[in-house]
């Protein structure tokens, strides 16, 4: 059959309406039923777009002109917001925004796993969504005068944005810090990692602040095993921020893309910053996982911890722990929990926070949760619920089956990724869980990002009933 040819031709010029939004905020609108994806753009708007990519059965565009402009739009207070890849959605009302996120985890469960019939409730949003992020990764580059410069990548690219005052998704502490050590490093004649040429020295400025206890960790990411002039950095970093209670230097020799190194050691101060959740305390090491956004933490953690339901007697595991947050707030009401996290770091953290918080019914292991969950099964271990928050990707199989067969009573599925929590929960549900409850979580304001948190419980079967 004669392949059918796009209806538009790259760099062609076209007026478009936008009807509907991608995962990713992008607007779509449709020429003779093709359509096209326009960064920027919202349904219920009309523009001039050129096409810069014609795929065979889609295509992207740009958007030159807005024609017709929807309420929803908003001016985004960034003054990079265009050129920066971490924000997609600050052109768009903050009611817009959750109704985007709201449709996309329906709509997921809907087409991934045809659980059409499972009520998602109205996402939790943010009172305030702006300057929530509680950590900050910032790469390091040079001026033309030598100057060190920090600023985030522009999109698809390794370049430094030009002219980034302030990130306003990040607490401000963390700009602050970002802006103190550019300054002192370039003060002391520190040299910034230079990608293409593998030479310099300064790759990533990182800032982890607590916002409960204001404890503020800085991690220098370094190309050399060195950190020159480090100990005047470290000075006068102390004497300018006192409130500084850790400074680690972790070191990339590597030629990639990945931020972090495999060597880590603390410069000044302790391993860790602690912050506070709800009446529990937590150690936090600079390779542990901690979420980002803290007023939404307590909110996601109160409905996990509902949706756990746990009495005296329960036997929790916790897979994916990290250092052990939601865990501990489980422990506090179950009889046991068992934590399963790949990060070392993070379980020690785990372990540490267990003794801080005057714990002794939560114990944490080393190890692939894919791996441990199907040993600790073959141990004949039976918790009563069975708590997973995994990364983007999901759960492995093998942990899904490994789930299944210690047979829990209920599962909480946190998920910071609808269309992985879809595919995961289709095979839950082949294997004897139903998903009873979506609750909608919105983590990440102005980003794309979607969280969400499920109950599900084993079928009752034909029989029993
Ligand atoms: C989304 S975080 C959740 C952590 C924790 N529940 C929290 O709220 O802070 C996912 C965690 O899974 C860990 N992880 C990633 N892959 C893993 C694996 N295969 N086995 C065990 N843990 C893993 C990461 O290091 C990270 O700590």
């Amino acid at each position: 059959m004669a392949k059918q040819a796009a209806p538009v031709k790259k760099n062609q010029t076209i007026t478009l309406q936008f009807e509907d939004l991608t995962h990713e905020g992008n607007g779509v609108g449709k020429i003779s039923g093709y359509p096209l994806f326009v960064p920027y753009a919202l349904p219920g708007e009309e523009g001039d777009v050129k096409v810069v990519k014609v795929n065979k059965n889609f295509g992207f565009g740009k958007l030159l002109k807005l024609t017709a402009s929807s309420p929803e739009r908003v001016e985004p207070p960034c003054n990079v917001f265009y050129q920066c890849g971490g924000c997609q959605l600050q052109h768009m009302s903050y009611n817009k925004q959750l109704d985007m996120k709201q449709e996309q985890v329906k709509n997921t469960l809907r087409k991934v796993a045809h659980l059409d019939h499972v009520p998602v409730h109205s996402i939790i949003r943010m009172d305030d969504p702006w300057r929530y992020r509680n950590k900050v990764q910032m790469p390091v580059g040079e001026t033309d005068d030598g100057e060190l410069k920090t600023g985030f990548y522009q999109k698809r690219s390794h370049r430094i944005i030009d002219g980034m005052e302030t990130c306003v998704i990040q607490d401000e502490v963390n700009d602050r810090m970002v802006e103190g050590v550019r300054r002192i490093a370039s003060r002391l004649g520190i040299s910034a990692y230079d990608e293409a040429q593998d030479t310099g020295v300064l790759r990533h400025i990182v800032v982890r602040t607590a916002a409960k206890t204001n404890d503020t960790m800085i991690v220098l990411i370094t190309r050399t095993p060195d950190l020159p002039n480090g100990d005047e950095l470290v000075d006068e970093l102390l004497k300018t921020y006192p409130h500084i209670t850790s400074i680690v230097h972790n070191i990339n020799d590597q030629e990639t893309n990945a931020i972090w190194g495999k060597k880590s050691q603390t410069i000044w101060g302790d391993d860790y910053i602690q912050d506070q959740i709800g009446d529990l305390t937590f150690a936090i090491s600079a390779r542990s996982f901690y979420q980002v956004n803290p007023p939404q933490t307590t909110k996601l953690y109160d409905k996990a911890l509902e949706y756990a339901n746990l009495g005296a007697n329960d036997t929790v595991v916790d897979a994916y722990c990290g250092i052990g947050t939601l865990s501990l707030f489980m422990a506090k009401e179950a009889k046991q929990v068992y934590g399963v996290e790949v990060v070392p770091d993070a379980v020690d953290d785990a372990k540490k926070n267990a003794r801080l918080n005057q714990m002794t019914n939560a114990s944490f292991y080393t190890g692939e949760a894919e791996k441990v969950m199907p040993w600790w099964t073959a141990q004949g271990m039976r918790p009563n619920v069975i708590v997973v928050d995994p990364p983007r990707k999901g759960c492995d199989e093998a942990l899904l089956q490994a789930m299944i067969g210690m047979a829990p009573d209920r599962i909480v599925y946190v998920s910071c990724n609808p269309s992985t929590l879809a595919r995961d929960l289709g095979i839950l549900e082949d294997g004897g869980y139903a998903a009873k409850e979506v609750q909608p979580v919105d983590m990440f304001p102005q980003t794309h990002h979607v969280e969400a948190v499920c109950r599900l419980e084993k079928k009752v079967s034909d029989a029993s009933v």
